[in-house]
């Protein structure tokens, strides 16, 4: 353990109840004890750790900029050029700090002498990121306290060294099964709140899955551990411009579901010539079979003209428009931010068979009924896709779907005007939140007679290589990670008559 030239909190027995909280009171860390001969105790060098500071400086971004660590941390690495094992370790770190950061604060307040709103946010950071390596790595204790304590006297908050290394070990002194049992609402009592704390969900997602799943507590259990597991990188080939073989001989395992999958081994996509060349793109097997099943579901009539109404970034315009052309048809594929539809652009027009605009698909730039095919992947709070962003758990609200319900109100209904009658509109959602997937298309299809509804689990059976388990009753379908493995993308699809 290394000292912190103050105080040095007592260890506590495993397993013994938490003392009052660590720390002096003062906001940045103990008063110095006098050595016996009035000098100060020299301060000692803390050694450079590349690992603990890259996870350090993502977990900081996300909290004063609401940045998105998939994004932070890989422009870290290359900017640091940090050694793959370091990279590993600061990927783990800053991943896991954050996935698991309510059930680590819950914690932490409990050996803080100070309620967490009153901890100086750097300060709170490095105590996050110490109680991910005490609870859930296998790093030594008393290694994983002193190189986060070095890493307090370091950054910007050196005074506080004294207070993160008594917090710390008074973490240490239980392991996080310890932990959760005196923490936790009871199972019995309060099952939904138990498994939340214990899987590290806010309470409200936990309930709003459960919903999702029929009230199944066992399936919740399951959706949430799944949501902790980091997803393989999964790659579409976009049709007509590489094979899936190509990448498989590079090493890459085929998909589930997808015909057009490949699942990399490790490594950065990035450096795939496939890749950097268009002929492929990083998007996860259910995000694939909503564009496969929105291009598969057997229509009326012509074929011809297919709209993407929600289309940045682009990853199912782009599937879409492989598929488009190698059937002579066209995709129009739309999006609001111009940034986003740049993307879209890069991914799709090389196809051949997209073409882009930037529009507000609220108020249509196209006459009713102009197109065979639409699709409107809409914004939601992407709560079906929380093994890939560690953050979002905690900072999305339920106000946030709340606020999001009547622009995708008014997108389905503008993807039904859109479509001609016997074409087919496909509404799909990276949530599997009800309020955001069965409740929309309820209310929307309320009082109309003029739109049957499709079964989606047939269309996916005849587009996915093997049948898909556990699909429910239909019409609709709901992927989830912990049944198929993919994000839990939710599609109804819808034909007008
Ligand atoms: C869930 S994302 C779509 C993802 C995309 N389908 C893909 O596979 O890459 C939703 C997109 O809709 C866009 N959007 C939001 N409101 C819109 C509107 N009124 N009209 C068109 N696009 C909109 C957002 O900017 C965002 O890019």
């Amino acid at each position: 353990m290394s000292g912190d030239g103050g105080s040095r909190p007592g260890a506590r027995a495993a397993g013994s109840a938490p003392r009052r909280g660590a720390g002096s009171g003062q906001r940045s860390g103990g008063p110095r004890r006098a050595q016996p001969d009035g000098a100060r105790r020299p301060q000692r060098r803390a050694p450079q750790d590349p690992a603990r500071d890259t996870a350090y400086e993502v977990l900081r971004a996300v909290r004063e900029r609401d940045a998105y660590a998939n994004l932070v941390l890989p422009a870290l690495l290359r900017e640091r050029g940090l050694e793959p094992r370091d990279a590993a370790l600061a990927t783990e770190l800053a991943y896991g700090t954050l996935r698991g950061l309510g059930t680590y604060d819950a914690v932490l307040a409990a050996c803080a002498d100070r309620p967490l709103t009153r901890v100086d946010g750097p300060v709170l950071d490095v105590l996050r990121l110490g109680a991910h390596q005490l609870l859930s790595t296998r790093i030594p204790p008393h290694a994983a306290v002193s190189a986060t304590v070095d890493l307090v006297r370091r950054g910007p908050a050196r005074g506080a060294a004294g207070f993160a290394n008594a917090v710390l070990r008074r973490v240490a002194g239980r392991d996080r099964d310890e932990w959760l049992t005196e923490l936790a609402p009871a199972y019995s009592e309060d099952p939904v709140g138990n498994l939340a704390l214990t899987h590290a969900h806010p309470r409200w997602v936990a309930e709003a899955l459960r919903d999702a799943l029929d009230g199944s507590l066992e399936e919740l259990a399951a959706a949430l551990a799944a949501d902790n597991a980091r997803p393989a990188v999964t790659l579409a080939v976009r049709p007509g411009r590489a094979d899936v073989e190509e990448l498989l001989a590079d090493g890459a395992h085929p998909g589930s579901w997808s015909p057009y999958a490949a699942v990399l081994p490790g490594g950065d996509p990035g450096d795939l010539p496939e890749v950097r060349a268009g002929q492929a793109g990083v998007q996860d097997e259910g995000s694939q079979l909503v564009a496969l099943a929105a291009a598969g579901a057997a229509i009326e009539g012509p074929d011809a003209a297919w709209l993407d109404g929600c289309a940045g970034p682009g990853g199912k315009a782009a599937l879409l428009a492989g598929l488009a052309a190698g059937r002579g048809a066209r995709v129009l594929a739309a999006e609001l931010a111009p940034h986003r539809a740049r993307l879209v652009a890069q991914a799709a027009v090389p196809t051949g068979a997209a073409d882009v605009v930037v529009a507000d698909s609220t108020v249509p730039a196209w006459r009713p009924g102009a197109f065979d095919r639409v699709v409107f992947d809409v914004p939601c709070s992407g709560l079906g896709a929380l093994r890939r962003r560690p953050e979002a758990r905690w900072r999305r609200t339920p106000e946030d779907v709340a606020g999001l319900g009547p622009l995708q109100r008014a997108l389905l209904r503008s993807a039904l005007e859109a479509v001609r009658p016997g074409g087919v509109v496909t509404y799909a959602t990276c949530s599997p939140h009800r309020a955001e997937t069965r409740d929309v298309v309820e209310d929307v299809l309320a009082g109309r007679d003029d739109v049957e509804r499709i079964d989606a689990r047939a269309v996916l059976a005849a587009v996915a290589v093997r049948p898909l388990p556990a699909l429910g009753d239909g019409p609709d379908v709901q992927l989830w990670p912990h049944r198929h493995g993919t994000d839990a993308m939710y599609l109804t699809l819808l034909r007008r008559r």
